[in-house]
Order: structure tokens, then C-alpha cells, then sequence
């Protein structure tokens, strides 16, 4: 039995008359790949925020190796000994990485943050390679790289923190199908080498197929199904993940049959 890394307890959220998160727990064992999946809407979105702590909860608890992130405690050495613990990845890595910063500058900044007394240049010599990046993409800016690139060097500067888990919010959405596929097989490549725990937040099945190996199905702030991905898949139990399942576009999908199977829900 592998270790848990991360524990989600209770976890609520409310906005106005919205409740965003209710009652979700889930756990997601060292090394291991969990996939939130459901509708936009569903509150993956909030969850993946509050583990994070970019978003607070009403109630419950996010424990990373048994501690509670969600005790308030301030300074500055426990806001770095958080985030240290859980990273976060982007849909977007344009919004999160600074258009004037080359992607060398971009590594050596949050190494400086978290590993003051390290060898920087051997360390970003080594996170570039890990994401199959080089030299030449060090100098470069933003601008001047593809997205698949881009979402690269967001990986990387997530993996130079050392975190023990990685939150992926929609990280291949953005691109296209075979750069999707060429950084799906990253991830799971670096997930074996460094035994980080990923959480996966995707209205995609495909990707859900791809990288899990378990899922949580969330439809409006709560969970519906969990389990083995290739068990939940398969064979789902809830008419929801059915339904999720069948408006995956493939040939002879019909979008009134969805609506119509929608409303019946
Ligand atoms: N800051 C906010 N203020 C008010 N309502 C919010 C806020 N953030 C989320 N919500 C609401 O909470 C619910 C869950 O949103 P959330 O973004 O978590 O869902 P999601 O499944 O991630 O959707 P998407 O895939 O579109 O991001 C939605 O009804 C949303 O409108």
C-alpha cells in the first residue's frame, strides 16, 4: 500500500445562493494520478484552488502528508513550506509566466525563493532537460516559444519547488491534439521519475483515460462517482458519468440525443 500524500476532508464552498464545493473528500496516494472530472460548473475548478490555497473553504480540512494546509499561520517561511508542498499548473502558462523574464531568469527566480544555497545553473540545466527543453529555449521569452513549449516551462518551474503534489487545472486544454499528447506523455514520465502526486482537473475523458488512475465525477459542487478510472469508465454507476461519457464527440454522436438525456437527469 503506497502512502497518502494528500487528504481532502468535508471541503465546502458557498457563493451567494452557489454552493461551489460541497461535501467533497477524496484522497490521492504518493505517486499516485487522481482525475476530477465533470462539467464546467461542477466546482473541479474551486477544489483544485482550495488544496492549493489560492481559494479559502467554508469547512473541511486539506491535509498534505497528514498536515493541515488550511491552518492560517502567517510569515513568510511557512507561506514558501506551503507552496513547496503543493504546485500548480495552468491552463493558460501565458497569464502565469511574465512576458519580460526569459525562461532561464523565470527558474533561477523561484529556485532563489526556495533553494537559496543550490547550484542554480546545474538545477536549471537539469529541470529544462527533465521537460525537454534546452540552451537555446533558457534565452528565449514567452512570446518566442510554441504553447506546448510554454506549458513546459510552466512545468518546470513547478518541478523546481520539489513538490510532493501537482495540480494540473486543464493543463493540455489549450493545445493541440498531438502537442496534448506529447506533454501527457511528459507528465506521466515524470511522475514515475520523481513519484509527485498529480491531481487532474479536466472536462476531458480522454485525458482522464490517459493520465488516472482513479477518478472523482463531480456534478454540481458534489461527488457523484469515484473509483478506478478504467472500473469508472467502463462500467459507470451514475447516470451523470454516463451521460459525460456519451457527449464525448465520436462518430454517430448526436447532440440532440445529449440535451434530450440531459434534461431528463
Ligand atoms: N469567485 C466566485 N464568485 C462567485 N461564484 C463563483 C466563483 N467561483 C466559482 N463560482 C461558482 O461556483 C460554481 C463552481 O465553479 P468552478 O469554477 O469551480 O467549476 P468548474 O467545474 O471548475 O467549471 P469550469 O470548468 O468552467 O472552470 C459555478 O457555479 C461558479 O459560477
Amino acid at each position: 500500500m503506497r502512502k497518502t500524500v494528500l487528504e481532502v476532508v468535508g471541503l465546502q464552498r458557498t457563493y451567494g445562493e452557489v454552493r461551489a464545493v460541497d461535501q467533497v473528500s477524496f484522497t490521492l496516494a504518493e505517486g499516485g494520478s487522481l482525475g476530477i472530472v465533470g462539467e464546467s460548473g461542477s466546482g473541479k475548478t474551486t477544489t483544485a484552488r482550495i488544496v492549493v490555497g489560492l481559494e479559502r473553504a467554508d469547512a473541511g480540512r486539506v491535509l498534505v502528508h497528514g498536515r493541515d494546509r488550511t491552518e492560517h499561520r502567517r510569515g513568510r517561511a511557512h507561506r514558501l513550506a506551503k507552496a513547496r508542498q503543493v504546485q500548480m499548473v495552468f491552463q493558460d502558462p501565458y497569464l502565469s509566466l511574465d512576458p519580460r523574464t526569459p525562461v532561464g531568469a523565470v527558474l533561477r527566480e523561484t529556485l532563489r525563493l526556495h533553494f537559496p544555497d543550490a547550484d542554480h545553473p546545474r538545477r536549471i540545466a537539469e529541470l529544462l532537460d527533465q521537460v525537454g527543453l534546452g540552451p537555446r529555449e533558457a534565452g528565449a521569452l514567452p512570446r518566442q516559444l510554441s504553447g506546448g513549449q510554454r506549458q513546459r516551462v510552466a512545468i518546470a518551474r513547478a518541478l523546481a519547488v520539489e513538490p510532493a503534489v501537482l495540480v494540473l487545472d486543464e493543463a493540455v486544454a489549450a493545445l493541440d491534439v498531438s502537442v496534448q499528447a506529447q506533454i501527457l506523455n511528459l507528465l506521466a514520465d515524470i511522475r514515475e521519475q520523481t513519484g509527485i502526486g498529480y491531481l487532474f482537473i479536466t472536462h476531458d475523458l480522454g485525458v482522464v483515460r490517459c493520465v488516472t488512475e482513479d477518478v472523482i465525477v463531480m456534478r454540481q459542487g458534489r461527488i457523484v462517482e469515484s473509483g478506478r478510472t478504467a472500473e469508472v469508465l467502463a462500467a459507470p454507476r451514475h447516470p451523470y458519468t454516463r451521460l459525460l461519457l456519451d457527449s464525448v464527440p465520436r462518430p454517430g454522436w448526436d447532440p440532440k440525443a445529449i440535451a434530450a438525456a440531459r434534461r431528463s437527469l
